[in-house]
C-alpha cells in the first residue's frame, strides 16, 4: 500500500496523540458528574491509554435534554436539507483530513491492524458519510394515488432525539452508519460508545462542530452498558435507539424500551455465517482465499464473519489444504506494523471468552495456539453439528468446519441456527446458486465471494440477527424517519360532511 506509513511512523503518531478523554455534550467536552473515570486499555500491550469520563444517568439525563432542545428549536431538524448537506459533507472531509490520527487512536484503542484501519475503517467511514449527506436533498416526500375529493400526502419527518448505542468491533464505521442516516434525517443523536472504544467517537463530534453542526446536535457519552447503555434504553424523552452488539444486549434493548416509552428500536446483532461450498465451486483457491478473508479478517470480530464453513465431502481436502496455505499467510502481530493481518483481540476477557472455545473441534487443522497479550491465531478445526463450537458466535478468528454430501443437507446445516445474518455459497452452478441463496435464512447472502454488500445495499438480520429495520442503504434513512399522513378535503364548502 503506498500510502501506508512504516511502523515506527505509526508508533511515532500514536505517542503523540492528542486523546479526548470526557464526554462530549452540547458542543463541549466536559468531565462525568460524578467526576468518575475509568482506563482504556490498548489490548495489544495491557498498558492504560486513558482515563476516560464514567459518566451515568445523570449526564444521560443532561445529554437526552441538551438533545431534545436543539431537537425541537430546529437549528437542525428543520434546517433546510441541502444545508444539512453541506454540514455533513464538511464532516466527512474533516475526518480525511485527519484520517491518520483517527485511524491510529481506531488501531490503539481496539487492536485491529493499521492497515484495516487505513485501507477500510476510515475509507468506509468517509464515504458512509459522504453518501448520506448526498443523499439528503434527493428522498422525496409523497402522495398517495389520488381521488376527487381528497389529496393525501405523506410527509417524512426526523423521528426526534435519537440513542445510538455502539460495538467495539468497528467502532467509526458502526458511527458513521448510525450518525450518516440518523442526522441526515435531521435527528439529535445521543451515542454510547462501547467502553473499550469510546475516543474516536468522541473525536468525531468535535470534528461535527467544528463542520458547523449545531450544539446539541450531536452528543457522546462514554461509559458502561448497565451505566450508560441502560439510562439511555429506558430513557422517557428518547424515541428510538439504534443497537449494533450481541444478542443478548439487544433483547435488554427491547425489555427498556417496553418498560419505559415504548420507544422504536432497530437491532443489529450477532451471527453464526455458514459459508457453503459445492463440489462444482471451481477455482478453489480463489474460493480458499474469499474464506480466509471471510473468517479471519478483523480477527474473526465482525458480526458477518464466515465462521461456519460447510463443504462438499468431494473437494473437502483440496480445499483445506488451499485455506490453511492462505491463513498462514495472515501474519499475526502489533496492530501498529502494517504487514500486520491479525491484530489484538480487543480485551483480555474477550481474548479468554474465544481462547475457551480453541479446544472444542475435533481435530485442529491450523491455529489453536496463543501467545501473551490477547492474540489467536487464525484456527481452523472441524466440529461436531451440535457442538458449542458449531452454534455459538465465537468472535474470534476461528473457522467450524462441517462435512456434508449435496445442496440440501448444506442448507438444511446452515439454516440450524439461531441466527441469520450473512452466509454466502460457492458454486459455479447459477441454479443451484440461486436456490441456494433464496433457500437461506439470512438478510446478506454472498455469492462465489465473501462481503457485506456495500453503502447502498440494505444490511441487517433475519432471526435473532436483527430486528426492526435495516443499517445502510436509503432503508437506513427509515429507521431514523417518522411517516405522516396529511389527509386534506377537497370537497367545495357546500357539499355534505362525509366521515
Ligand atoms: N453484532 C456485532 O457487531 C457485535 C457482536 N458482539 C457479540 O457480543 C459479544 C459480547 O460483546 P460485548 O461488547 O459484551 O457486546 P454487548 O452487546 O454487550 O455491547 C454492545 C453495546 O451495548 C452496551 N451494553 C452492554 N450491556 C448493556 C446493558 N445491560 N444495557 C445497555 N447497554 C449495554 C455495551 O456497553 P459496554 O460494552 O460499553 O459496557 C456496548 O456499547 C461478543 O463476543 C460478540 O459475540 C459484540 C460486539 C459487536
Ligand atoms: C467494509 C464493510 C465492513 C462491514 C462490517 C460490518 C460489521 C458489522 C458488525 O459487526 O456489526
Amino acid at each position: 500500500m503506498e500510502n501506508l506509513l512504516t511502523h515506527e511512523e505509526y508508533k511515532s503518531i500514536a505517542r503523540g496523540l492528542l486523546l479526548p478523554t470526557t464526554a462530549f455534550v452540547d458542543g463541549v467536552y466536559r468531565p462525568a458528574a460524578s467526576g468518575a473515570t475509568f482506563e482504556t486499555i490498548n489490548p495489544a500491550t495491557g498498558e492504560v491509554l486513558a482515563e476516560i469520563a464514567a459518566c451515568g444517568a445523570e449526564d444521560v439525563d443532561f445529554a437526552v435534554g441538551k438533545a431534545r432542545e436543539a431537537f425541537e428549536d430546529g437549528r437542525w431538524s428543520k434546517r433546510a436539507p441541502p444545508e444539512r448537506k453541506d454540514v455533513l459533507i464538511r464532516l466527512a472531509k474533516l475526518i480525511n483530513r485527519n484520517a491518520r490520527e483517527l485511524a491510529v487512536l481506531e488501531s490503539l484503542e481496539s487492536g485491529k491492524t493499521i492497515l484495516d484501519c487505513e485501507t477500510v475503517d476510515l475509507p468506509e467511514t468517509i464515504h458512509c458519510l459522504k453518501w448520506h449527506a448526498e443523499a439528503i436533498d434527493k428522498i422525496y416526500d409523497q402522495v398517495s394515488p389520488p381521488s376527487d375529493n381528497h389529496i393525501a400526502m405523506i410527509v417524512r419527518e426526523p423521528v426526534g432525539v435519537v440513542g445510538l448505542v455502539l460495538p467495539w468491533n468497528f467502532p467509526l464505521l458502526m458511527l458513521a452508519w448510525k450518525i450518516g442516516p440518523a442526522l441526515a434525517a435531521g435527528c439529535s443523536v445521543v451515542v454510547k460508545p462501547a467502553e473499550e472504544t469510546s475516543m474516536t467517537a468522541l473525536r468525531v463530534a468535535e470534528l461535527a462542530v467544528e463542520a458547523g453542526l449545531p450544539k446539541g446536535v450531536f452528543n457522546v457519552v462514554p461509559g458502561t452498558g448497565p451505566e450508560v447503555g441502560e439510562p439511555l434504553g429506558r430513557h422517557m424523552d428518547v424515541d428510538m435507539v439504534s443497537f449494533t452488539g450481541s444478542t443478548e444486549t439487544g433483547r435488554r434493548f427491547l425489555r427498556y424500551a417496553a418498560d419505559s416509552n415504548i420507544k422504536e428500536v432497530v437491532l443489529e446483532m450477532g451471527g453464526k455465517n455458514p459459508c457453503i461450498v459445492l463440489e462444482d465451486a471451481g477455482n478453489l483457491d480463489r474460493v480458499a482465499a474469499h474464506v480466509v478473508n471471510g473468517a479471519f479478517w478483523n480477527m474473526g470480530e465482525n458480526c458477518s464473519a464466515t465462521s461456519r464453513l460447510i463443504v462438499h465431502a468431494d473437494v473437502k481436502d483440496a480445499l483445506l489444504a488451499r485455506i490453511l496455505a492462505h491463513a498462514r499467510e495472515w501474519s499475526v502481530g502489533d496492530p501498529l506494523d502494517p504487514g500486520t493481518r491479525v491484530g489484538a483481540l480487543v480485551s483480555r476477557a474477550h481474548f479468554e471468552k474465544v481462547a475457551a472455545y480453541l479446544d472444542a473441534g475435533t481435530r485442529t487443522h491450523l491455529g489453536g495456539a496463543t501467545e501473551g497479550g490477547a492474540w489467536v491465531h487464525p484456527t481452523i478445526m472441524d466440529v461436531e453439528p451440535l457442538s458449542a463450537a458449531a452454534r455459538e458466535e465465537i468472535f474470534g478468528p476461528v473457522l467450524a468446519v462441517q462435512t456434508v454430501q449435496g445442496l440440501d443437507e448444506a442448507i438444511a446445516l446452515a439454516n440450524e441456527t439461531e441466527y441469520g445474518l450473512a452466509a454466502s455459497i460457492f458454486t459455479t452452478d447459477i441454479k443451484r446458486a440461486l436456490r441456494g441463496a433464496r433457500a437461506l435464512r439470512a438478510g446478506t447472502v454472498t455469492v462465489n465471494s465473501f462481503g457485506e454488500g456495500d453503502i447502498s445495499t440494505p444490511f441487517g438480520g433475519y432471526k435473532t440477527s436483527g430486528f426492526g429495520g435495516r443499517d445502510n442503504g436509503l432503508h437506513a434513512h427509515d429507521q431514523y424517519t417518522q411517516f405522516k399522513t396529511i389527509w386534506v378535503d377537497l370537497a367545495d364548502d357546500d357539499d355534505e360532511a362525509v366521515g
